[in-house]
């Protein structure tokens, strides 16, 4: 403000900030988190009162929690919050926000009831039925933020469709603003920083630079009632969806005719296991890794000249090659039982496959934060999506050729790729994803037919795809979880499929994790305080592989011998000893050697141990 920049400062909402907390370790689990409103209004009233008392003339309040199904005790407690709040926040215009979905009529009814509330923000890009609400009923002197551009996606805004939303709801809301749908935390920033992309795709995109020029040039179209050719845009805009459809340089009808069908092994899963323990003969608790090994320095160098041209195809093949061979000669010294080639080639587990797909584009700069200060570039989809040649089977063949162990084939699954993707917005997701299903189905059969016996198809974003609203959740776990099962059905019995989940609450989709039919999971437990394993004390039966994470690998910390055996052994209390397999709970590639090795040393140091527990068990 000091800048003379109207400013408005935005706080979480303090009953989203509840809803989405998690209690502390060793909390009782009936422990209401909304006991705690009474001791955070305090502290919201200091921090509003300290915002007025600076020059604030509006505040917002983000209460996304308002898109969920939240029973009437939670929507109460909107209510409540907001009355107690009411006379700090007199004398400022408060805006509280909502997105990522439509919002239910009972949550819609609290919000525009709210006291000392004078606008509400709504997303019209995900909320398609919350315009019918606001159509319907609107308060009289209130501001409606009309969230019409798409904050979490990157395609150029249909304007002449937003200006007509806008003008549809200009007679039922006195005080209308344009807005995104979100804020543009979830999109890049700014197209102009892209030289590498095509013209004619960069002209159907806007990152949140031009984002910010379609909300303008939609509220000037809106009071001068002017249509939008009368609007000058800084680069061309305005290319509809109808362009989009028309880029059905591939047809898939295979994809499109997937939906509905059942696809799986014909085998089931005790069946294959045995056969695969014939072909793989491990031992029990058998030891791997989750695929990636540290991300060096050197390792950026080397993939950054050779995009640069700055060194050869041969010199850059020796790196990576001299790189998996470290890496290999480093997993046998530690005796691990199943292999991985650390993924040195790999730039990310997206962006590297959408880099060799057709129907995607990359960016230079298109970079969005991921988690803390880690950043990815999602590949944009924009077509339809097929495989010209092999992806991986180059190197997981060089990989295999310096073992006789068996070496983990390593593919990144489609509904990971489709949700760190910027998806098109032309043809329903599940479609997309049973195109990207069908070209890492031909990856994996090549990996098969090169010789390679296990392979593990991550699926990380699984369950972040989880639509916010119960009804619309069993649908899309259905199309998710059959994408993947497509893209295994045409292997062997003896050829081993994993799968890898991590950075989520499993235990509610468990049964759809069972459903995918991978002969073994390996799956984040340590991080998350091994919640995971209360759904196989409360009695869910699992028959597959499985390998619950042994340590959190986003920690600097070694853990010893003991704190895993101790892990393992809670392990086996509730789960078959011999489906249990013994492996970090994610990826290696942030950490750095010194912490990795002494790290996979108690690791397999615990799963010996307890080998040999067992066996004099007998
Ligand atoms: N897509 C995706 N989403 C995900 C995850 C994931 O692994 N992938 N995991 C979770 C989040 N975990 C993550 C863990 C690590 C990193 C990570 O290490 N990111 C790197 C960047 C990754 C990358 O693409 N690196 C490239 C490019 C880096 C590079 O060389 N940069 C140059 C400049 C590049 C250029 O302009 O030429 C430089 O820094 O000097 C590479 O390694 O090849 C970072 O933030 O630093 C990201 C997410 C959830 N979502
Ligand atoms: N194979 C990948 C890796 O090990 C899986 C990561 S899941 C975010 O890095």
């Amino acid at each position: 403000m000091q800048l003379g920049v109207d400013t408005v400062p935005v706080l979480v909402g303090p009953v989203s900030y509840l809803l989405l907390s998690k209690p502390a370790k060793g909390v009782e689990k009936t422990f209401s988190l909304l006991s705690l409103l009474d001791k955070i209004l305090p502290v919201y009233k200091e921090v509003i009162s300290e915002l007025k008392a600076a020059g604030a003339s509006w505040i917002q309040l983000d209460e996304p929690t308002l898109v969920m199904d939240l029973d009437s005790h939670k929507l109460k407690a909107f209510t409540e919050a907001y009355s107690e709040l009411e006379s700090t926040l007199s004398g400022l215009n408060v805006l509280v926000e909502t997105y990522f979905a439509d919002i239910p009529a009972e949550a819609f009814k609290t919000l525009t009831s709210l006291k000392g509330v004078t606008a509400y923000g709504l997303d019209l890009v995900r909320g398609t039925k919350t315009l019918d609400l606001v159509k319907a009923e609107f308060p009289k002197g209130k501001y409606l933020f009309a969230g019409v551009v798409d904050g979490r996606n990157i395609w150029a805004n249909d304007l002449s469709s937003s200006l007509s939303t806008l003008e549809s709801l200009e007679s039922r809301a006195d005080k209308l603003v344009v807005s995104t749908s979100c804020s543009l935390l979830h999109t890049a920033v700014d197209l102009v920083n892209e030289t590498k992309l095509d013209d004619e795709i960069k002209s159907w995109l806007a990152f949140a630079a031009q984002k910010v020029v379609e909300v303008n040039a939609l509220a000037k179209a809106l009071a001068g009632k002017n249509f939008l050719t009368k609007i000058s845009f800084p680069c061309p805009l305005i290319q509809f969806a109808a362009e989009l459809i028309c880029l059905n340089i591939f047809p898939f009808p295979q994809a499109a005719g997937l939906k509905g069908s059942e696809h799986r092994r014909a085998t089931n899963v005790s069946a294959r296991l045995d056969a695969q323990q014939k072909k793989l003969n491990l031992p029990i608790l058998p030891t791997t890794t989750i695929g990636s090994f540290p991300q060096t320095v050197e390792l950026r160098r080397v993939r950054r000249e050779y995009k640069a041209k700055k060194i050869s195809e041969e010199e850059y093949i020796k790196a990576i090659k001299e790189e998996i061979k470290k890496v290999v000669e480093l997993q046998e010294e530690l005796d691990i039982d199943v292999l991985v080639h650390g993924e040195p080639e790999r730039n990310d587990m997206v962006e590297y496959f959408g880099e060799q797909l057709s129907g995607f584009a990359f960016t230079v700069n298109g970079w969005v934060q991921s988690y803390g200060s880690r950043c990815v570039k999602p590949p944009i989809i924009y077509g339809d999506v097929s495989r010209p040649k092999p992806m991986t089977v180059y190197w997981s063949s060089a990989a295999q050729s310096m073992t006789s162990r068996p070496m983990k084939g390593m593919l990144t699954g489609p509904v990971t790729i489709l949700n760190w993707s910027f998806v098109r917005n032309d043809q329903p997701r599940f479609e997309t994803c049973y195109q990207i299903a069908l070209a890492i189905k031909d990856e994996v059969e090549d990996l098969e037919k090169a010789g390679i016996n296990v392979i593990q198809i991550d699926e990380a974003a699984l369950r972040e795809g989880l639509p916010l609203r119960k009804s619309e959740q069993a649908f899309y776990l259905e199309w998710a979880v059959h994408s993947f099962r497509i893209t295994n059905i045409g292997v062997q019995d003896t050829t081993q499929i994993h799968t890898h989940m991590c950075y989520s609450n499993f235990n509610d989709i468990i049964h759809s994790i069972i459903d995918m039919d991978a002969d073994v999971i390996t799956i984040e437990n340590s991080r998350s305080d091994e919640k995971l394993l209360s759904v196989f004390r409360e009695g869910v039966k699992y028959g597959a592989g499985i390998g619950p994470g042994v340590y959190d690998i986003h920690s600097p910390r070694i853990p010893s011998t003991e704190e895993i055996a101790d892990r393992i052994n809670k392990m086996l209390a509730v789960l078959e000893k011999n489906i249990l397999w013994v492996n970090p709970d994610c990826g290696l590639k942030t950490r750095k050697y010194p912490e990795v090795k002494p790290a996979l040393q108690a690791m397999v140091a615990a799963a010996k141990a307890l080998r040999t527990q067992l066996a004099s068990a007998k």
